[in-house]
């Protein structure tokens, strides 16, 4: 274990020429910013660099730079945004490229020396219990976390790394696993990575942990970690119960047998036409994918959308009573949902089910519809129930989505561009799909 830690952290931990270089370039770009407030006669603004490159907490390459420009409260919201921006726009002409994005208040993004800066404005507060937006409380993260991490930052890098290695890194809704605060507040807690892998193996959802002892406002959350800075904050919010479950199952295999390439997995390869034609036969499922061109928004945009999808169309497809056994999706130039089915036609009997045949008016309306209807296959009673035997409206599952794919919810950019064309391919229609990338990840799920 710990030679396995000690490789890993060789090519993770920054070099002390990486750290000299970042505190050089967040030095720099700090102190032009305090030079652009001086000029534009601001006073009591203050810049501080945040998250983890503040804290030691960076895996060396991984370049981003978060810098608060932090107004005084009595700075009206109007002015920060306007300030903010501004001070963000003159630093960005030496940048090498930028784009301003929206969060809580527009700020500027950039590339600058080498690395990913975000000029964040915010308010700088007295505690983190009376923010005035939601970016305020950063700060207060880097106070605590610098003050409890008591030089346990290996610990968090190994915990990092070893959540990127195995997928449940980042807590943007694509990926919806735990953000850099969340790996640093559990090593505080457990002590050590080996100790929160532990502890992890035994987690169940509905798990709180309380560092501070605040007491709690409820969460209805699978891991509750009350933000120190903030009670009434969960610090796990954005961590979904299935990135939950895939920590623990990944904390015991590392206990169990302690193997370096669950830090850095290879990708599987991509899968062949031959090896996907076996795949399917040897499965003997109905694999389907509706393709459409990816929409041009951000990915926290995107991501909720494209799960929605999901939602929608497997409840569509067992309304129809197509059994779907799993689903999943993949987003390059186009996006893709794949859907695998027990099978992609049914027989044309639909067994419908009506009324109790004593419950009189309805039953015998019900029994008129359906008794010499040449459509109809017959009229049974099963359980109490005239139950008739119809043709189904759907017999192929390519077909119903064909038709009401477009219908569904999809949210605002995905149903556009669905709008505007889709496919639906089916079993060995979908090797016409060749993207190197999308063929590994067929690899990995299917
Ligand atoms: N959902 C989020 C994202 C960010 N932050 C705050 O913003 C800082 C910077 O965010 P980010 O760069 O995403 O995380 P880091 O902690 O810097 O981790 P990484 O090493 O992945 O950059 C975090 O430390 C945290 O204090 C937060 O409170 N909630
Ligand atoms: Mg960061």
């Amino acid at each position: 274990m710990e030679d396995i830690k000690n490789r890993i952290l060789d090519k993770i931990k920054p070099s002390d020429e990486e750290r000299v270089h970042l505190a050089k370039v967040a030095d720099e770009l700090m102190y032009k910013i305090d030079c652009m407030s001086f000029k534009v006669g601001l006073t009591g603004v203050k810049t501080q660099l945040v998250g983890s490159a503040a804290r030691g907490t960076w895996i060396s390459g991984t370049h981003d730079l978060d810098i608060f420009i932090m107004f005084p409260d009595t700075t009206s919201r109007e002015d920060l945004e306007s300030y903010g921006l501004s001070i963000g726009r003159q630093i960005a002409k030496e940048a090498q490229e930028w784009d301003e994005h929206y969060a809580e208040h527009p700020y500027v993004k950039m590339k600058y020396g080498g690395f990913d800066v975000d000029l964040v404005p915010c308010y700088s507060v007295s505690s983190a219990s009376c923010i005035l937006s939601a970016v305020d409380r950063t700060p207060f993260h880097n106070e605590f976390i610098k003050a409890h991490l008591h030089g346990r930052e290996d610990d968090v890098l190994l915990l990092k790394q070893f959540m990127k290695g195995t997928g449940v890194y980042g807590s943007e809704l694509k990926t919806e696993g735990f953000s850099g605060y969340l790996t640093e507040l559990l090593v505080i807690n457990y002590g050590s990575f080996e100790k929160v892998l532990e502890a992890a193996s035994d987690w169940r959802p509905g798990l709180l942990l309380d560092l501070m002892e605040h007491g709690c406002l409820k969460f209805e959350d699978p891991l509750v970690v009350i933000d120190p800075t903030d009670p009434r904050r969960n610090v796990a919010a954005a961590l979904s119960l299935d990135k939950f479950c895939t920590f623990i199952d990944v904390s015991r295999s590392f206990l169990d047998t302690p193997d370096e390439s669950m830090f850095f997995p290879s990708a599987k390869p991509p899968i062949s036409d031959d090896e996907l034609l076996d795949r399917m036969n040897r499965r003997g499922t109905s694999l389907v994918a509706i393709v459409f061109k990816t929409p041009d928004v951000v990915d926290d945009i995107f991501y909720p959308q494209f799960a929605k999808m999901e939602h929608s169309i497997v409840p569509l497809l067992e309304k129809n009573e197509f059994t779907v056994l799993k689903a999943g999706k993949w987003s390059g130039e186009d996006s893709i949902v794949f859907l695998e089915l027990l099978s992609r036609t049914l027989p044309d009997v639909k067994m419908h089910r009506g009324p109790p045949v004593w419950v009189r008016a309805h039953a015998e309306a019900f029994r008129a519809k359906y008794v010499d209807n040449p459509d109809a296959y017959s009229l049974t009673i099963k359980d109490g129930f005239y139950v008739a035997e119809i043709p189904r409206k759907y017999t192929d599952a390519v077909e119903l989505l064909k038709s009401e794919v477009a219908g569904c919810s999809l949210g605002k950019h995905i149903s556009k561009s669905v709008k505007e064309g889709f496919t639906v391919l089916e079993g060995d229609q979908i090797l016409k799909l060749k993207n190197e990338g999308l063929r590994s990840f067929i690899n990995s799920w299917f």
